[in-house]
């Protein structure tokens, strides 16, 4: 006897004006399933689940929820029939406190409390607003108040792609958990060590079509990945890092940071970042990663130390005097980053415009060819370029990237840059950033995914409870290593203590 799916989807499309989001989609999810729901940037996944969780109306298909057929017209009336998602970007109400938003979707308080915990936030205030929340805590919420309600189906579009490694293991954990009481998942991730950790079957998307079903196991990733890019395969190359360039006698380091102290935040945080050097940056959730960022991007005023710029002392005030010293930011949260309601050129021609008012005027031959060709390297997608806010999450990141590629700006300091962004494209970034560090760009890359330390980086500094904790060189800067170090253990400490011994492991990717 098969057993019935307990959602059937066939024949699924959207489009927005001319441009087809989804063309003919399926997907088949069993009861106990996990099931990832992958394809490139832009294949539709997201809209797919918009569409099953009634957040937008379909142009044509067929769904049906336990053999029955169902019209989803509405959130609520998915969530009647089980069907519940946590979407890619935070949907808190920013200037709401956190149990008022729970009030807005009737979300039962205690369960979500309770969920919070077990998701590693042991400490939330439910009064504070969710503006002063930061992101990935943000993304917690959004599952846990999801978890709350208890789903049968739950959607999870890039639950992971903002979370450091602790809280990324605690909602593998819960998805685990979900399966395993009979309850299905959707979890669209670009990593593939998640997928292959936790999922049973995959439905692959390209171009708004679903393109195959497969079963996971060891060795399907290549699979997947012809699956996903089709004739755009440009062979996932891996990229090494090459060693920074000897620094010539007498030259400064490009930015040079001296016991820099926010708060409690950061304390006492010293290095130096070469001209021609990528230096990644490694922290679990909340050790300060944040406020060096900010500060180093002239958000955050530090209480104490120096920075300065080829050897000469800087104190920036405002973004702005960061951009002006040719320091360029690249944030996480591309909400924060975007024009949404501007086209894709506006945005990434935006710092042209600020350096308009500095520098004078700018030919703008040349800055249209240079947001050409970022737009070309970076492989966005421009169909739906005129709005920012159309474009899929992947998309807006790499918007976000192009606009410091296009300026030129001598020092990028990127936040996660990868997030959510395909295998495909991924690669492309990390062959950008060699070469921009090889132009002598000095480039400081913070990344929730140790993997890409190897990949792209010429150190790694580890920063624990707001201190840097080690200095490591990338030829011993594997994912096991900066786990020890991003717990706060030293160099060579065997990890033998539960936990940590458990992350160590699954951050080197064991199952
Ligand atoms: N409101 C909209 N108006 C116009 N086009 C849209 C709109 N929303 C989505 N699209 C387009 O639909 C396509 C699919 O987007 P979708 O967000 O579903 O992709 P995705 O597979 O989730 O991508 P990613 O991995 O980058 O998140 C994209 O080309 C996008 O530009």
């Amino acid at each position: 006897m098969t057993t019935q799916p307990v959602l059937d989807a066939t024949g699924v499309a959207k489009n927005y004006g001319a441009v087809a989001a989804l063309r003919n989609a399926s997907l088949s999810v069993l009861p106990g399933e996990v099931h990832a729901l992958m394809g490139a940037n832009g294949a539709g996944k997201s809209t797919l689940v918009k569409i099953l969780t009634g957040a937008v109306r379909p142009s044509a298909g067929d769904i049906l929820i336990r053999g029955k057929p169902l019209d989803v017209r509405s959130p609520a009336q998915a969530r009647r029939a089980g069907l519940v998602p946590v979407y890619q970007e935070p949907a808190l109400i920013p200037d709401l406190d956190i149990v008022s938003n729970l009030r807005l979707t009737r979300t039962p308080v205690e369960p979500f409390r309770n969920w919070v915990r077990e998701l590693g936030v042991p400490d939330l205030d439910l009064d504070d607003l969710a503006r002063d929340v930061p992101l990935a805590i943000l993304r917690v919420l959004d599952l846990a108040r999801a978890l709350a309600v208890q789903p049968d189906v739950l959607l999870l579009d890039e639950m992971t792609a903002a979370l450091p490694a602790n809280l990324a293991e605690r909602v593998l954990d819960v998805v685990r958990r979900q399966a395993a009481a009979g309850r299905s998942v959707i979890f669209i991730s670009h990593r593939f060590v998640e997928i292959s950790a936790l999922c049973d079957r995959a439905t692959v998307l390209r171009d708004g079509e679903t393109v195959g079903v497969v079963d996971i196991e060891p060795g399907v990733e290549e699979k997947i990945v012809e699956l996903m890019l089709g004739a755009r395969v440009d062979r996932s190359r891996p990229v090494s890092a090459s060693q920074v360039a000897a620094r010539q006698p007498g030259e400064k380091p490009r930015l040079s940071v001296r016991n820099l102290s926010i708060g409690t935040k950061l304390n006492d945080v010293s290095f130096d970042l070469s001209n021609g050097e990528v230096a990644g940056v490694v922290a679990l959730e909340g050790q300060g990663q944040d406020e060096l960022f900010g500060a180093l991007a002239g958000s955050i005023r530090p209480a104490g130390g120096t920075i300065e710029v080829d050897g000469r002392a800087v104190r920036f005030g405002h973004p702005a005097d960061a951009i002006q010293a040719g320091i360029a930011y690249v944030p996480g949260d591309r909400a924060e980053a975007l024009l949404m309601q501007r086209s894709v050129r506006e945005n990434i021609a935006l710092p042209f415009s600020a350096r308009l008012r500095n520098w004078g005027p700018i030919g703008s031959q040349r800055e249209r060819g240079a947001v050409s060709k970022a737009i070309e390297r970076l492989q966005i997608d421009t169909r739906a370029q005129g709005e920012v806010q159309r474009l899929s999450g992947g998309n807006q990141q790499k918007v976000t990237i192009a606009r410091w590629v296009a300026a030129d700006a001598r020092t990028i300091l990127c936040f996660d840059p990868t997030r959510g962004i395909d295998v495909g494209t991924k690669q492309e970034i990390y062959k950008l950033l060699r070469e921009l560090a090889g132009q002598g760009k000095s480039i400081l890359f913070y990344t929730s995914e140790l993997e890409e330390v190897r990949r792209v980086c010429d150190r790694a500094i580890v920063i624990f409870s707001g201190r840097v904790v080690d200095i490591l060189p990338v030829e011993i800067a594997d994912e096991a290593a900066l786990t020890r170090a991003s717990y706060g253990l030293p160099r060579g400490a065997a990890a033998d203590v539960g936990i940590l011994a458990d992350a160590a492991q699954k951050g080197a990717g064991a199952p």
